[in-house]
């Protein structure tokens, strides 16, 4: 499947198309016959019978845009050749580069472009040596190929700014989409961005079985940081701590940034006793690494609280199981965890 077709709006182009050329071609189809031009009359309900085909089928998008532009193709071609109403037929061919380019892409655009302008060279060619139609005057196929050639060449430009536009677009949004799900402070996910990976885990939980553990951290005394060292040495803290959780847990966890000065790390396929384990280890690494600015150190103490999340209870309920042990940790005199 050619990637550039490979998305809804390409979808809605062939649908579009498709529907288009059915009802254009069943109406000129119906006026061939009221002019009892029999001949045309059949070649365009055949082609009316194709569109209908295109748009049954618009889900399998390349099977449905390869028949409206090569049915396109052939009825610009036959125009051509036969010169269509009083030779008016050509006139047609100028809608071919902006539906191929908005069907095709750039790229494959211009390839299918460049066949289709042989071909209808050819078919002039045709149609003056075996004397098929007789184009008045004679510099008419000329000036409808060369007119043909620019009204190609401005769609392809058009299609060229519309792609990178596009990607412009697209690359935004995603940085966007990123910028969304990061605390940028201490760079680590936010609370959305952790809730949907809790509730990744707690399906993993209910379906499979799959244990997992909370860890709520909260910094000790962090009025008291802010107030002696300053509000940007506290951010410093923050990222400090940020960074030892980062250090500390499976690559397979999230640490994020809950709000204010409490973090969450959530880590799947492990029981209780390995949550405490990792916590014994923060806990290690901030008394061994202080916070260090050039004029400031200060060791940063945390408490936690652990909590295994439970099958029966939603992912709210084990939070506050574990803000409750939290509060416990800073009960009994902070700098520790309490689990259950
Ligand atoms: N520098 C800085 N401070 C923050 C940030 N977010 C929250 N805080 C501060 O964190 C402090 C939290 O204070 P408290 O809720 O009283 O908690 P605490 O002083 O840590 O006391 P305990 O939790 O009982 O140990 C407040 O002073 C907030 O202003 C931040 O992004 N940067």
């Amino acid at each position: 499947m050619h990637e550039h077709s490979n998305n809804p709006e390409r979808k809605l182009i062939v649908r579009f198309f498709s529907s288009i050329g059915f009802i254009a071609t069943l109406v000129m189809g119906c006026i061939a016959l009221t002019n009892s031009d029999y001949f045309l009359f059949f070649t365009l309900i055949c082609s009316s019978l194709i569109y209908a085909w295109a748009l049954s089928v618009y889900k399998n998008l390349e099977k449905s845009a390869s028949a409206i532009l090569y049915n396109l193709y052939a009825l610009m071609i036959y125009l051509v050749l036969t010169g269509g109403a009083q030779g008016t037929g050509p006139i047609w061919i100028f809608i071919v580069s902006p539906v191929t380019f908005s069907i095709r892409g750039l790229k494959r655009g211009i390839v299918d472009i460049v066949l289709f302008l042989l071909a209808v060279i050819l078919a002039f060619y045709c149609a003056h040596t075996f004397s098929i139609y007789n184009y008045q005057p004679d510099q008419f196929p000329y000036r409808v190929i060369f007119s043909f050639i620019i009204v190609a060449m401005l769609s392809g430009f058009y299609e060229n700014s519309r792609e990178k536009y596009n990607q412009k677009i697209l690359a935004l949004s995603k940085k966007n989409e990123l910028l969304a799900t990061i605390d940028p402070l201490t760079g680590l996910p936010n609370r959305r961005f952790t809730m949907n990976k809790l509730s990744e885990f707690k399906l993993a939980l209910t379906k499979e079985q799959t244990p997992f553990v909370l860890i709520l951290c909260d910094v000790d005394n962090f009025k008291k940081v802010n107030d002696e060292y300053g509000h940007s040495f506290g951010d410093e803290a923050l990222i400090h701590l940020a960074n030892i959780l980062k250090q500390h847990i499976p690559n397979n966890a999230v640490a994020s940034r809950w709000g204010g000065e409490e973090f969450l790390i959530a880590i799947p396929n492990v029981f209780n006793a390995k949550g405490v384990e990792i916590s014994n280890k923060i806990h290690a690494a901030l008394k061994q690494f202080p916070v260090n600015t050039s004029s400031e150190s200060l060791s940063l103490t945390i408490s936690m609280g652990v909590v295994q999340s439970h099958e029966s209870d939603s992912i709210d309920i084990d939070i506050k199981r574990a803000d409750e042990l939290l509060y416990k940790a800073k009960e009994q005199g902070k700098n520790r965890t309490c689990s259950e």
